[in-house]
């Protein structure tokens, strides 16, 4: 699939189901997205993989901070047979302002998604307010001045579902010419 194609025809999928990659083919996958521009090379970014039961682990963090149930928090975290949870790990010491390296892993995500999306995958980015959560950064390890940014939920669009090929919008009032004033 030619990059073109692949910006067209990607959407975000609610509905996913397996396969998902192997912990193999994403990093594999990752090692392609990681090309993505960034200022010092940096990488302020990790991920962290959760499938089959290790999902719940989620849920229970969600429902110890929401105080819904465990079930309800289950079905969302069980949307989709992978669910990888981005960690922003800016370097606080580094020249690079930490809005780069914000710009870096964002670069990165996208294009991981595109590659997901061209290998077959579908996938969502989702945030929410429970990212900041004390029980969620608890789980995901997180120290300061970590930050989880969402998690990406992967997997299979079902089968035989037609392409919801994108309309690319008219940005031309986004675009100007900029002429020399002299
Ligand atoms: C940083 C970020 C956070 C997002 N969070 C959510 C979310 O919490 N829930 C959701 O349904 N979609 C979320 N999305 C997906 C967007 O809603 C989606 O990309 C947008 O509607 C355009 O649809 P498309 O991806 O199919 O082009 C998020 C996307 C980004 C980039």
């Amino acid at each position: 699939m030619d990059v073109m194609t692949a910006i067209l025809t990607r959407r975000s999928e609610q509905k996913l189901a397996g396969p998902a990659p192997s912990p193999e083919e994403f990093r594999y996958l990752l090692k392609a997205a990681s090309c993505a521009p960034d200022h010092g090379m940096l990488r302020p970014w990790r991920w962290l993989l959760m499938s089959g039961d290790a999902r719940d682990a989620l849920a229970a963090a969600l429902a110890e901070d929401n105080g819904k149930s465990i079930e309800a928090m289950r079905a969302k975290t069980r949307r989709a047979p992978l669910l990888a949870t981005l960690v922003f790990s800016p370097d606080p010491v580094s020249p690079v302002p930490e809005w780069e390296q914000m710009a870096a892993v964002s670069a990165m995500a996208t294009s991981l998604m595109l590659l997901l999306h061209a290998r077959g995958f579908g996938s969502i980015w989702r945030t929410g307010a429970q990212l900041d959560a004390e029980p969620v950064r608890k789980l995901l390890d997180l120290d300061q001045p970590e930050r989880a940014l969402g998690w990406l939920y992967i997997g299979t669009v079902e089968p035989g579902r037609p392409t919801r090929r994108r309309q690319a919008p008219d940005v031309g009032d986004r675009l100007k010419i900029f002429s020399a004033p002299y």
